[in-house]
């Protein structure tokens, strides 16, 4: 991969899909993982003047806010945050009744999108996702959370090339080093809780197939169940005749 033509291309990609929208720049969650700084180093490009990285810790481990703040401070990124916790609670409180773990961890991401798009529409900004083709391809990520967003310019690389593209950028070793986690709750990583790596995810995105034969169907089972995540909901068209 030639990562600097590559890092180019998305880079005027990011700035005339915002012209087309005839908006004025870009908002998008900083985590303090990977996927996000780089985000974060491409929209910077794009919009140097006009980027704004949002933190919005939900429960979160302090230590993420540190690791998104090093990334934004290198990176000359304006931040804002936006402490979700207690709206959260409070959201869970209302809800009421006994709380499913799994649920309740999914309203995190839904509501840091609902928050992006306040910010979006105030500031004339398109709100920008950070999901790579290695979770798009399994399903690993929340349906209208972290999903919802305007455009998505790493979306058509596997885990991999963003390790790449992140070097390329110089985004932290801190950050290019810890494993990768949606940080929904302690000590949650993305491998363990696919139950595969990412290299082997990566090998059977761009291979086909892997000799691991049980990754292999874990990697299919999931990519078929979570199919509807990556459409539009289907419609119901009556015969109006
Ligand atoms: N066949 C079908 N047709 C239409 N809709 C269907 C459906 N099956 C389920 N659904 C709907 O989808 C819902 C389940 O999907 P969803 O709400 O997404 O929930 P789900 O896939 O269970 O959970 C999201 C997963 O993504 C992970 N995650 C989240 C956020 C960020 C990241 C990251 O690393 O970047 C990872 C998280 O740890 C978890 O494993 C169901 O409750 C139902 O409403
Ligand atoms: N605490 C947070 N503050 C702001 N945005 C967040 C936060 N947590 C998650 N997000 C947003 O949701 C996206 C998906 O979350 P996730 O934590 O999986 O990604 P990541 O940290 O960028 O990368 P990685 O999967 O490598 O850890 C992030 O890229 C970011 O845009």
């Amino acid at each position: 991969m030639n990562v600097e033509k590559i890092t180019q291309e998305i880079v005027e990609w990011i700035s005339g899909k915002v012209k087309e929208a005839n908006c004025k720049g870009v908002v998008f969650g900083m985590s303090g993982g990977i996927d996000s700084a780089v985000v974060g180093a491409l929209c910077k490009r794009a919009f140097p003047e006009t980027s704004l990285g949002i933190i919005m810790p939900c429960e979160s481990d302090p230590s993420d806010e540190e690791d998104a703040r090093l990334v934004g401070g290198e990176l000359g990124i304006s931040l804002e945050k936006v402490d979700l916790t207690a709206t959260y609670s409070t959201l869970l409180e209302s809800i009421g009744g006994e709380v499913s773990a799994q649920s309740a961890s999914n309203i995190k991401p839904r509501l840091r999108m609902t928050t992006l798009y306040y910010y979006a529409q105030k500031k004339g900004y398109l709100v920008v996702g950070s999901s790579n083709k290695s979770e798009i391809t399994v399903g690993y990520f929340t349906k209208h959370g972290d999903s919802g967003v305007d455009i998505l310019p790493i979306a058509d690389l596997v885990k991999r090339e963003v390790f790449e593209l992140a070097r390329h950028l110089g985004i932290n070793r801190k950050i290019i080093e810890k494993s990768p986690s949606a940080g929904l709750w302690e000590g949650q990583t993305d491998e363990d809780e696919m139950g595969f790596s990412y290299k082997s995810l990566d090998s059977y995105i761009e291979q086909g197939s892997i000799d691991d034969s049980e990754s292999q169907s874990k990697i299919e089972r999931m990519n078929r169940c979570s199919q509807h995540k990556r459409e539009f909901p289907p419609i119901f068209k009556p015969n109006k005749l």
